[in-house]
């Protein structure tokens, strides 16, 4: 079942997703530089983080050892994050008609925590429910690549922010899998990207999704 939501009235809220090193941050700079170019007013971030509660949280969540919190805990504390974001951040800018390009959303609980943790895709969607009052993006664009390559692409860049990368290959391997299962199954809200190209081609495939959103407003 598709889950678009359509709970803000003005601006235009934009998530890439994926795995690790597929790409996001790059192409969340190429496209948010492509739509201020035309005019718009664009703000970058990401999650964990985008707002300094939310950034606090993120030092908990993506340093350590992998198994430092209990599968509940740590969705808990993305919950959480994620909350001081949309309040600080995502909703402030969205009501006054900006562009919001996250580096990461909702479909990365679902993905890490709901299918790879084991809490559950429901519970998940609840305490989005619950907490985010089922804000969702209006394109979700994820980003595909065999985890092999994300995680050489990650670890050319890797800083004490590699507790997700620790995981190991069968973890990547299979959030790969359920980010494609994800896409297919939200089909009206997300965008499923070749990100095996250079920096460019990605960009170019990721563009006419971009116009055709902005076109419909
Ligand atoms: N199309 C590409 N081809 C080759 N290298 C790339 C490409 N896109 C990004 N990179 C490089 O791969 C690394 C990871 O890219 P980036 O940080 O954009 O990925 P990410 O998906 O945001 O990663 P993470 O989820 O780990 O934060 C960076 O060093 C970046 O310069
Ligand atoms: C939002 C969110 C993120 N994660 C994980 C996925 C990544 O490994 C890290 C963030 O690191 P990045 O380099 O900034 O991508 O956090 C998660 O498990 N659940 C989430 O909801």
């Amino acid at each position: 079942m598709d889950d678009v939501h359509m709970t803000h009235a003005h601006g235009l809220f934009i998530s890439l997703e994926g795995g690790e090193g597929v790409g996001k941050s790059t192409q969340s700079r190429i496209l948010a530089d492509r739509l201020r170019a035309l005019g718009h007013e664009v703000i970058l971030t990401r999650e964990p983080g985008g707002a300094p509660g939310a950034e606090d949280i993120r030092r908990l969540l993506v340093t350590g050892e992998p198994g430092r919190w209990h599968p509940m805990s740590e969705t808990l504390l993305h919950v959480a994050a994620r909350v001081e974001h949309v309040a600080k951040t995502v909703r402030p800018a969205l009501d006054r008609g900006a562009v919001v390009i996250t580096d990461r959303y909702v479909d990365s609980t679902r993905v890490y925590q709901g299918i790879l943790q084991g809490i559950g895709g429901p519970v998940v969607d609840e305490l989005h429910r619950i907490a985010l009052a089922d804000l969702m993006p209006d394109l979700t664009l994820v980003l595909d690549l065999p985890s092999t390559q994300g995680l050489a692409r990650a670890n050319r860049r890797l800083g004490d922010e590699d507790r997700y990368e620790r995981m190991g290959d069968a973890f990547h391997a299979r959030l790969r899998d359920a980010f494609v299962a994800l896409a297919r199954t939200h089909h009206k809200r997300c965008r499923l990207i070749d990100a095996s190209g250079t920096e460019e081609q990605v960009a170019q495939a990721i563009w006419p999704h971009i116009q055709t959103l902005v076109s419909t407003r």
